[in-house]
């Protein structure tokens, strides 16, 4: 259908017109799909119909949203406007944080101009949908990760990949990151040797992945792997497991199944995951290297997160082969990873693929580089369960043969 500019004209008022009361809108369209439809629509055409200087102040001014977001955070200019669902005026929100009032104006115009915060009048504000998540501490925290952390290393990147000339830094020492913050230790080393920033590290994994769905969603383990378990069969050993969601989360989910439940990770991980699991979670944790044969026989499943995409191709193989041997005819490994697709990656997976080239030298794989990652640790790939689009999360399900 060709569109003239009467037909813009209309939608331009309709879209005016769900930006006068926007929370009527989240109110009234029940249907997720037609709201993601809305928001990427609308992300998307904004920048199709973006004119160069409009390009240049998106692109040229992003280094200023993440941290004046943690100045909102962190100076509780957030929390004081979400204390209440009302409008408040800049005195009141300088007496509850302590912020001076000329600052405090500028930053909240700042706010509103970028739709963290409403306006409602000359100098009065309320929080939004944006605020209110802002506001959420452990939002904040992991701002806090982010600002502190993965941000040093972006801003790195260009030197970092010209200095490079520009190869595939897959596995590469020094990482953007590491030499931002001047170390020459493994990211991992590093993290053990500042408690300060392991804390976020572990509470941004934790909070980014809330509210998103989990393998368990979509594959029914008890049924495919833990036919005929008894009290001493090994069902669930979570490898690079941090301290253990993803067993207490296999615990919550099959309460009544038998079996053990291991959990396994680097020393400093797991002296912290035996003080915060409960023995009543039944769960056990010990320390094993992954580039060690791994030590736990029979498993049921050897399941392993997050950890291969921090991993270069031969890495990958060698801490495959080493859980292989642990392995039997009835073991499977299970991968959860992204999985990218071959075309029309979805921003949060391309975004993840730029974090762990950043931080570990790490990357985000297509189901052709896990297949023949496996292949060349002798396992064969079963099959791919893709459980999250917007992020591409998948489960690998691979076996001896
Ligand atoms: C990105 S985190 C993933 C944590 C957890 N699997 C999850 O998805 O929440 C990577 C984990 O691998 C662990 N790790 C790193 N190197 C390891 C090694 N050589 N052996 C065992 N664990 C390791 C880290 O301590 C960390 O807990």
């Amino acid at each position: 259908m060709s569109l003239d500019n009467t037909h813009y004209e209309a939608l331009a008022e309709q879209i005016e017109s769900i930006l006068r009361h926007p929370e009527r809108a989240i109110e009234h369209i029940r249907d997720e799909r037609t709201r993601r439809r809305l928001v990427e629509g609308g992300c998307k055409l904004s920048a199709a119909l973006e004119q160069p200087k409009e390009t240049f102040r998106r692109v040229g001014y992003s280094h200023l949203q993440l941290p004046l977001a943690l100045v909102g955070v962190e100076s509780g200019v957030f929390s004081a406007l979400t204390a209440e669902p009302r409008a408040f005026n800049s005195a009141e929100i300088a007496a509850r944080t302590g912020v001076d009032p000329g600052l405090l104006r500028r930053l909240l115009r700042y706010y509103q101009a970028t739709d963290v915060v409403s306006q409602v009048g000359d100098d009065t504000y309320r929080s939004n949908n944006v605020t209110r998540v802002l506001s959420n501490d452990d939002q904040a925290k992991s701002l806090r990760w982010t600002s502190k952390i993965t941000a040093q290393g972006a801003l790195n990147l260009p030197d970092w990949l010209r200095s490079n000339r520009y190869r595939d830094p897959v596995g590469l020492m020094p990482t953007a990151w590491t030499s931002a913050v001047h170390t020459d230790k493994h990211p991992f080393a590093w993290l053990a040797e500042n408690p300060w920033a392991l804390e976020l590290a572990q509470d941004h994994m934790r909070i980014q992945r809330e509210g998103r769905p989990l393998f368990f969603d979509a594959l029914n383990f008890e049924q495919r792997f833990a036919q005929d378990s008894t009290s001493s069969t090994i069902l669930f050993v979570d490898v690079g497991g941090s301290t253990g969601s993803q067993s207490l989360t296999f615990r919550q989910r099959y309460p009544n199944l038998p079996g053990r439940v291991l959990l396994q990770d680097r020393p400093e991980v797991v002296q912290q995951a035996k003080a915060e699991l409960m023995s009543s979670a039944n769960i056990e944790a010990e320390v094993y290297d992954i580039f060690t044969p791994q030590p736990v026989k029979g498993a049921r499943a050897y399941y392993l997160r997050n950890i291969f995409h921090g991993l270069e191709d031969s890495k990958c193989v060698e801490a495959l082969v080493n859980a292989k041997a642990g392995m039997t005819d009835q073991s499977v490994i299970l991968i959860d990873e992204i999985v990218l697709p071959e075309s029309n990656a979805t921003p949060h997976s391309s975004q993840h693929d730029m974090e762990v080239m950043i931080c570990v030298g790490g990357i985000e794989r297509t189901a052709a580089q896990w297949e023949s990652l496996l292949k060349d640790a002798g396992l064969k790939m079963r099959e791919v369960v893709k459980y999250d689009k917007d992020y591409e999360d998948s489960l690998i399900i691979a076996g001896i043969n």
